[in-house]
């Protein structure tokens, strides 16, 4: 399978501090690639180096052209769809309104979010500010999906959210990923079990393992001394298989 996102010896700053050093991994055209490491090891860093928004150096390739040194605008251009950590909505607009807006296509993907997200139609007259965080997600990644992206990356999605809602985020990216491939920040390891076919794990702005993702999670040895906690003891999401 060929990779649509190859990463060499990338490195980003922020405010002339070093926050990615030396990460190096490659992304396939199909399915959600993970990646994980502890708290502050640079992963949403990295993400932002992909996509221009802080200082970078080193290569970036996306479906066979040099990204590294475009801007933010172009790369979104080229198809890569970015969902932030911090669910960037319009908190005065209304639903229907934050999606009208993210609409770039000619023919947006309005009937793939509506099925992806009844709940959003429901709710399209009010105002976003007032959804939960759980919705507030669920709009978030209902912006990027209605364009023809040839990526996605998402970070942290599940991040703060109540275990049932954890599972509806999990359902909608798993079905999101059957049309386009996912690069996914991601700490909820039964999230990853369910979504996931490849990882790479961070620590200290580096890249210290790239693999399968059934491997690594059924090596709890590994998991320990990766990501500093325990594969079996973290509950799973309802409805996780
Ligand atoms: N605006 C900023 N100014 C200074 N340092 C920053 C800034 N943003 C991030 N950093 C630092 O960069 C490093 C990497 O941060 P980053 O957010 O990429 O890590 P992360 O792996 O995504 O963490 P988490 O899992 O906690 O979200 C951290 O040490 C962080 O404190």
């Amino acid at each position: 399978m060929s990779a649509i996102l190859e990463v060499e010896h990338l490195s980003a700053t922020i405010n002339g501090q070093l926050v990615v050093e030396d990460v190096t991994f490659s992304v396939p055209g199909t399915g959600v690639t993970a990646v994980l490491g502890r708290n502050g090891v640079g992963k949403t860093s990295t993400m932002k180096a992909v996509m221009g928004l802080i200082g970078r150096a080193g290569r970036v390739e996306f479906d066979g052209h040099r990204i590294d040194r475009e801007d933010t605008h172009r790369i979104v251009r080229r198809g890569i769809g970015y969902v932030p950590e911090d669910r960037e909505v319009f908190a005065g607009l209304t639903v229907a309104e934050n999606l009208r807006l993210a609409e770039r296509d000619a023919a947006p993907r309005r009937e793939l979010v509506e099925q992806l997200f009844p709940d959003l139609v429901r709710r399209a007259g009010q105002r976003a500010g007032t959804l939960s965080g759980g919705q507030q997600q669920m709009l978030s990644l209902a912006r990027a999906l209605l364009n023809t992206n040839r990526l996605l990356l998402v970070d942290e999605p599940t991040k703060g959210l109540a275990p049932k809602i954890v599972t509806e985020v999990a359902e909608a990216l798993e079905e999101a990923a059957r049309t386009v491939p996912i690069l996914l920040v991601e700490q909820n390891l039964p999230v990853i079990e369910r979504l996931a076919q490849d990882v790479v794990v961070i620590d200290a702005g580096t890249v210290v393992h790239t693999g399968d993702a059934r491997s690594l999670l059924d090596d709890d040895e590994a998991v320990h001394r990766l990501l500093g906690v325990h594969a079996e003891t973290t509950p799973a999401p309802e409805g996780a298989k």
